[in-house]
Formats: structure tokens, sequence, C-alpha cells
């Protein structure tokens, strides 16, 4: 172990958006801890990173459970003596009206989306300030934390969340030199948007893949998002050179909304 190496974990790091922010904190000489509610995909990616040459372990939690996202940090503490980053990636989809929109529903989308960054949140903070060193903590807003979007009404309202606990964490936390921001995606090539594609192209009677395609539209750059173009930004985050700001939810969605 080199104590030296600074500790990112990652939230719903076993595929999509939250791997290739592993695989890309990884190349930038962080020690990455992998996390997933699905066991086999953390346990993966983690082995795929070791084969790299990248220093890792995986540790199943679901972020819904407090007591599981305390025991994430304590086991990377125990592991590797420190938590310098921590990246509250995980997150899940909702297709539906507003007005079929069931309760169990929006309490399943909360606990993820919203009680999850908290407790990913409050967890690295007491951590981080026990250890007197600062730290990153960067959460997964969307477009949808921008501006919501029809049938993904829970979902965008979870994204509003996540900004409203940026900012008020960002302060709160500024004086522990501990800085809180979030990535704010557009539209991701990822598990999240077929099943999103799938939920849309039912409601509106279109074929397999034209709900996505509708939505690529509104990108200026011309192409969808990969989920290495969001690592490369959380790269940023992460490292130093973001070490002046704090509470901010970024845009980085090729060119869909801009402000
Ligand atoms: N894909 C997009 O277009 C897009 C756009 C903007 C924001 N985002 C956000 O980026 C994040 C990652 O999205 P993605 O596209 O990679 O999604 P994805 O569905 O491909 O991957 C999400 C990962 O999170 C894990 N996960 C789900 N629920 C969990 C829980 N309760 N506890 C722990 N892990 C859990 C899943 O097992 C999976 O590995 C999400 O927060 C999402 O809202 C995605
Ligand atoms: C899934 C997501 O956050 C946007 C709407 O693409």
């Amino acid at each position: 172990m080199n104590m030296d190496k600074k500790v990112a974990v990652i939230t719903g790091s076993g595929q999509g958006i939250g791997k290739a922010i592993a695989e890309r904190l990884g190349k930038d000489g962080f020690t990455i801890v992998i996390s997933d509610v699905n066991e086999e995909s953390a346990n993966r990616t983690s082995i795929e990173l070791m084969e790299k040459g990248i220093e890792s372990m995986a540790v199943q939690a679901n972020v819904s459970s407090k007591k599981e996202i305390e025991n994430l940090v304590e086991q990377t503490v125990e592991q590797y003596g420190q938590l310098d980053v921590f990246i509250n990636n995980a997150g899940i989809d909702q297709v539906d009206s507003i007005l079929n929109i069931s309760e169990e529903d929006v309490q399943k989308i909360f606990e993820v989306n919203v009680f999850g960054t908290l407790y990913g949140i409050q967890a690295a903070a007491v951590q981080m300030k026990k250890q007197g060193t600062g730290g990153k903590i960067i959460n997964a807003c969307s477009i949808a934390g921008h501006r919501a979007y029809s049938l993904l009404g829970a979902y965008s309202a979870t994204k509003f969340a996540v900004k409203a606990w940026t900012q008020a964490a960002a302060e709160e936390l500024a004086s522990s030199k501990i800085t809180v921001n979030s990535y704010c995606p557009g539209i991701v090539g990822t598990s999240m948007w077929d099943r999103i594609d799938a939920g849309m192209v039912e409601y509106m009677n279109l074929e397999k893949g034209q709900a996505f395609e509708q939505f690529s539209k509104s990108i200026a750059l011309g192409r969808t998002q990969e989920p290495e173009d969001v690592a490369n930004f959380v790269s940023f985050l992460a490292s130093k050179d973001s070490d002046y700001m704090t509470g901010q939810s970024v845009l980085i969605d090729g060119g869909i909304l801009y402000g």
C-alpha cells in the first residue's frame, strides 16, 4: 500500500459512467474503491482495474442504506488509511407521467438518488473532517437537474435535490476545506438510456431507439455523450486544479442547455 496515493470511492461504478470515472481516476494515480449494489459487476470492474495496474478493491453497498455507506467508508479507511475523494455517482431512472406515478416509485427513486447522495456526503464529510486533510465530494446531477423533462418528472426532481445538497454542503463544509461539486451530463449511451428509451417509446408509441434519437438531436456538438466525456470532467473536479471551486453543478452535455 502506498500512503502517498490519494484514495477515491465511486458509488455505482460497476458499469456505465461510474466505471469510466474509476478508470480515469485510476489512470490519474488514485487508488480506487469500486462500489456498487451489484456485487458481481463491482468485483469484475475492480479486477479489470487491477489488471491495468491500478490499485483497487470492491465493496458491495446499496447507497439507499446509510449503514452500508458508512461501512463503505470504514472499509476504505481500514484498507487504505484515508479517503480523499468521494463520488456519489449511483443513480436510477424512472419514466412515468406526473398523473400516473405511484407513491412507491417516488419513494424508491428518492431513496437512491436523494437519500443516497446525502448519506454519501455525510459519511465522506465525517471521515474527511476526522482526517483534517480536506477533501472533494462530487455528485452526479444531470441536465435534468437544470430543467425538468416530461415523463422524467420524478427523476428530474431528484436531480434538482442533488443540486440543493451540493450547494448547502459546499457552504457548510468549506471551513473544513472540503469542496462539493456536481457533474451534469446530457445524453450518455449507457444502460440508463436503454431503459429510458424503452419507457418513453412505450408512452409515445415510437420505435425502439427513437426517444434516444429525438433527445440526441438537441446536442449542439452533434454526437451523443460517451461515459469518458463525463470522466474527463470529473478528473478535473477530483484534482487540485478545482481547489477554488465549490457548490457548482456544471453542465457537461455537448451543448444542450446553456447557463
Ligand atoms: N446516462 C445518462 O445519460 C446520464 C445523464 C445524466 C446523469 N446521469 C447520472 O449518472 C449516474 C450514472 O448513470 P449511468 O448512465 O452510468 O447509469 P447505469 O444504470 O448505467 O449505471 C448505474 C450504476 O449504479 C448502480 N446502482 C443502481 N442503484 C444503486 C444503489 N441503490 N446503490 C449502489 N449502486 C446502485 C447500478 O448497479 C449501476 O452499476 C446516475 O446518477 C445518473 O442519474 C446519467
Ligand atoms: C438520464 C439523464 O439524466 C438525462 C436526461 O439524459
